[in-house]
């Protein structure tokens, strides 16, 4: 494929579709229905290392290696679950939580993680989404986030995606899981990183010209 993208009067021609980085096949199920057609893209699972650090920061350095193993335009997303009830706690432990989620989810469940927030009263949590995406190796990442608050209870509804059970929303009495999938996108993390990705797009004018070679 050409060169992967390069700077237009216009805006960036972007000369192949966007590489959408992720494992998750249900994140990808919610990144289609939220994105349709706005944007071109294709997944592509990468083996890239866990790295630590401030949401934003992780997710711009995952886009700029991203890019670079793609060569083309990047779309990568981390997602946590961040309990403010340990906030107060040394050592940024609800970033380290949210950073874990993955195996600390496989390893302590859902009532483990309802168990850990026992001692506190204080059961209010975030889902945030870090989006971030490059138009290239050479180009900067931008990163877009998105946060939905809510509060962590036993689980209910269906068990098919990570933490949904045990995440419900604020101002609505069903969790993420009990929800109509056309409802969480809606209102959830995902879907307002999206739109804010979304509108980066249509304001920076990026247009793509895909030739199949
Ligand atoms: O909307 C969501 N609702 C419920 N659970 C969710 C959601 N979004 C991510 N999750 C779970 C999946 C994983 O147990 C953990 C960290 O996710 P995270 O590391 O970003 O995803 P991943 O490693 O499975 O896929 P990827 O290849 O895109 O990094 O949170
Ligand atoms: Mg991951």
């Amino acid at each position: 494929m050409a060169v992967a993208a390069r700077a237009a009067a216009s805006g960036l021609v972007l000369s192949q579709p966007v590489t959408f980085v992720t494992g998750n096949a249900k994140k990808l199920e919610e990144v289609r229905a939220i994105l349709g057609q706005s944007i071109p893209f294709q997944s592509l699972k990468l083996d890239l290392p866990e790295l630590q650090g401030e949401p934003e920061e992780i997710s711009k350095e995952k886009a700029r290696l991203a890019a670079a193993q793609v060569n083309g335009p990047v779309l990568v997303e981390d997602t946590c679950l961040c309990f403010n009830a340990l906030k107060g706690l040394p050592g940024r432990y609800d970033i380290l939580i949210l950073n874990v989620v993955k195996w600390f989810l496989q390893k302590i469940g859902h009532e483990g993680l309802n168990n850990l927030l026992m001692a506190y009263d204080d059961k209010s949590a975030y889902a945030l989404c870090a989006f971030s995406f490059a138009a290239g190796p050479d180009y900067e990442p931008i990163a877009f986030i998105g946060k939905t608050l809510g509060k962590i209870v036993p689980a209910r509804g269906p068990n098919d995606f990570g933490w949904d059970p045990i995440f419900q929303p604020d101002g609505f009495e069903q969790t993420y899981a009990e929800m109509a999938k056309e409802e969480k996108n809606k209102i959830s993390h995902r879907f307002k990183a999206l739109d804010m990705v979304k509108s980066h797009f249509a304001e920076a004018g990026y247009t793509f010209q895909i030739d199949n070679i």
